[in-house]
C-alpha cells in the first residue's frame, strides 16, 4: 500500500518571500505558485530529485492552515504525502484500523490533478498525513 514520498510540505506566511529564500539560499528551481482555493491555499513546488517541497501558504478566508501558522507564525513542516496505488482501497483499510480520515472521507483532487486524502496528525504521530493516488 505505502508508496513513494511524494513530498513533503512546509507552511509559510508568505509564499513569495519563503520560496525567494528556497531560490536564492539554497539554490533551488522553483515551480510556478499554484492558488487552490478549494483547497484555501496557495502552494509552489520544488523538484529535489528523489521529491518535492510544497511550499504553501493560506489563500482566503477559512484556510485548514491557518490555525497552524497562528501556533508556527514563523511556519513549519505541515505535511508528508505519500504515494498510493488504489486511494480508495488505502482509505478502506485505514478506516478499518480506526484511523481517521478527515473531510468527508472522500478523496479530493490535489494540486497534481491527482485524488488525494488527509489522515488525522493524531493518529500518525503528530504528523498529518496526504495520500495521493497515482
Ligand atoms: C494543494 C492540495 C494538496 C496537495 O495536493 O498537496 C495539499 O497539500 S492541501 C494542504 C492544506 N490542506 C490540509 O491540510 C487539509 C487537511 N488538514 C486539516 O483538515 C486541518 O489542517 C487539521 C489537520 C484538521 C488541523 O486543523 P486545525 O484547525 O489546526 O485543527 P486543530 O487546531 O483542532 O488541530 C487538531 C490537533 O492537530 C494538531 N495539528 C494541526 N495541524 C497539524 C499538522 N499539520 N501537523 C501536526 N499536528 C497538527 C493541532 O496542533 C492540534 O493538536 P493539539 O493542540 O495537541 O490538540
Ligand atoms: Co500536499
Amino acid at each position: 500500500m505505502l508508496g513513494r514520498l511524494n513530498h513533503v510540505a512546509i507552511a509559510v506566511p508568505d509564499l513569495a518571500a519563503a520560496s525567494a529564500v528556497y531560490r536564492d539560499a539554497l539554490g533551488a528551481t522553483l515551480g510556478e505558485p499554484q492558488a487552490l482555493p478549494e483547497h484555501g491555499v496557495t502552494v509552489l513546488f520544488i523538484d529535489t530529485g528523489n521529491t518535492k517541497i510544497e511550499l504553501l501558504e493560506p489563500l482566503g478566508e477559512g484556510s485548514p492552515i491557518a490555525a497552524f501558522l497562528e501556533k508556527n507564525p514563523a511556519g513549519g513542516m505541515h505535511h508528508i504525502c505519500y504515494e498510493v496505488d488504489d486511494i480508495i482501497a488505502a482509505r478502506d483499510r485505514l478506516k478499518a484500523s480506526g484511523a481517521r480520515v478527515l473531510g468527508d472521507g472522500n478523496p479530493r483532487i490535489g494540486a497534481h490533478g491527482k485524488p488525494v486524502l488527509f489522515l488525522h496528525p493524531k493518529d500518525f504521530f503528530g504528523t498529518l498525513v496526504e495520500l495521493e493516488q497515482v
